[in-house]
């Protein structure tokens, strides 16, 4: 019997893709940086579907590339070009398994959209706190696989930080089920966390056991102008220590983005009369009624202004005011496709190095490409930038992107010397793979490359990805 015919024996006709317009969306990003090829798309329904497909794939020496929203910046979701792989969507494991508000946690299986998790939570008066632009399409496991970040890493910690459990399927086709819901557990090594940021490299995660909150009741938004990236810090400083543990947000926003958007994305607009080098967007929350965390926000920041901080400041009086700032952050994110060819570098460098590190890397990559636009922006608070790079005006998309391992590497060697990281929270996929050897230690390397023989010997797991 074929694979096809054995992979019809375990799925339903419509969960099994072999049509070329049906299968052409999962063999690309969506950014269409990557391409590749697929024996088929399987969509299975359940665990025991998946741990069946995963066993005759090992069984004939077939690549799995597990796929969850599809949204990665890092190639990671998108097959190899020999086809001789299938791409393993878990779009149809969807289901919210449980939730338990008295333990706060629920449990989730790896193919929910983040939104519906997020909305479920709340329906249970709890928050599920992982937030990034791609929320209404991106998929938990492909948040667990890349270790997602975004916009409120600050006060909950990214994608380890907010799994307890997890269920996977081995490379051979077992289930380990170790959904634990539990906050304390010292029965050996940590076993999650190897699945976890390893970008479907060790095994499919099909469900996982994720950390609840209390949900917000009070958040006190601000767009902030600074004289100086030095500022920042010492403004940091003070709203944490001002608003207890309340400080959810602290993003960066330059004035090139600021501008980019208002020129390119309908709706932003300037929320000051005057331009300022850089903005922070700012926000505090808390799970008390009444909590005063308005009134915190305001006296911190006037108080920021008279240290001179700060030199503008606009706080959301009501809900529609946040989410039109709010929006100006994803905004800046889209307006990056304007100017043509943009080179990406999500890079960490510890938060107290970021001014330092931001001048220098900008001096460097305008010296190393003369008119080049530098478009940094993001999670400052965590210390994870968005070091995008934009091509100079009148210079050919192509020949800006020609450009790409020259540019990276400037970057990169200064994150090198801040003792940074060289992907924060898109992880390395097919984007960075090569690149990481350069900069991760040898030993490193070579324990990941153990620990993916002992639990892969096969080599069957998304190959071409992270190592
Ligand atoms: O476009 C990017 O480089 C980053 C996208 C995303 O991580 C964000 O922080 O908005
Ligand atoms: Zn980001």
């Amino acid at each position: 019997m074929s694979i096809l015919e054995r992979l019809a024996e375990i799925l339903e006709p419509s969960d099994l893709l072999t049509e070329a317009s049906d299968t052409a969306p999962y063999l690309t990003d969506w950014r269409k940086l990557y391409r590749g090829q697929a024996l088929a798309v399987v969509r299975p329904r359940d665990t025991g579907q998946v741990s069946r497909i995963v066993a005759l794939a090992s069984e004939a020496g077939i690549s799995i590339v597990p796929q969850g929203g599809n949204t990665g910046l890092a190639g990671a979701g998108v097959p190899p070009s020999n086809g001789n792989n299938l791409v393993l969507s878990l779009e149809r494991m969807n289901k919210i398994r449980s939730i338990d508000p008295a333990n706060y946690t629920i449990t989730v299986e790896a193919g929910c959209v983040l939104q519906q998790v997020q909305e479920a939570a709340a329906k249970a008066d709890r928050l599920f706190p992982l937030s990034l632009s791609a929320e209404g399409s991106c998929r938990i496991g492909g948040n667990l696989s890349t270790n997602a970040g975004g916009i409120a890493v600050l006060r909950y910690g990214n994608m380890r930080d907010l799994a307890l459990g997890l269920e996977v399927v081995l490379p051979d086709g077992r289930i380990w089920n170790g959904l634990r819901a539990l906050r304390k557990d010292n029965t050996g090594y940590d076993l999650k966390q190897l699945f976890i940021g390893a970008e479907g490299t060790l095994g499919v995660i099909t469900a996982a056991v994720l950390k609840l909150f209390p949900r917000p009741r009070e958040r006190a938004c601000a767009f902030v102008a600074v004289p100086s990236l030095e500022a920042t810090l010492e403004l940091l400083g003070r709203l944490r220590a001002a608003s207890g543990d309340s400080l959810t947000s602290f993003e960066l926003i330059p004035r090139v983005a600021l501008e980019m958007a208002i020129a390119h994305v309908p709706g932003s607009f300037d929320p000051f009369p005057d331009p300022h080098e850089a903005y922070l967007l700012i926000e505090m929350t808390s799970s008390r009624e009444n909590s005063g965390v308005t009134t915190i926000a305001e006296e911190a920041l006037t108080a920021a202004m008279e240290a001179g901080l700060i030199t503008e400041a606009t706080i959301a009086q009501n809900e529609a005011q946040a989410k039109a700032l709010w929006f100006l952050r994803e905004a800046i994110v889209e307006a990056q496709k304007a100017p043509g060819a943009c080179i990406k570098h999500d890079v960490a460098v510890p938060v107290a190095a970021v001014p330092a590190f931001l001048k220098e890397a900008r001096q460097a990559a305008e010296a190393a490409q003369p008119g080049v636009l530098v478009y940094a922006f993001g999670h400052l608070g965590d210390g994870n930038i968005h070091f995008n790079l934009m091509q100079p005006k009148g210079m050919k998309p192509e020949d800006f992107t020609a450009q790409t391992h020259r540019l990276n590497r400037v970057v990169h060697d200064i994150v090198a010397r801040y003792h940074g990281s060289i992907s924060a929270e898109h992880g390395l996929g097919q984007l960075r793979n090569e690149e990481v050897r350069r900069y991760k230690p040898a030993i490193e390397f070579e324990l990941m490359q153990k620990i993916k023989a002992a639990l892969d010997p096969k080599g069957i797991m998304n190959p071409g990805k992270v190592l």
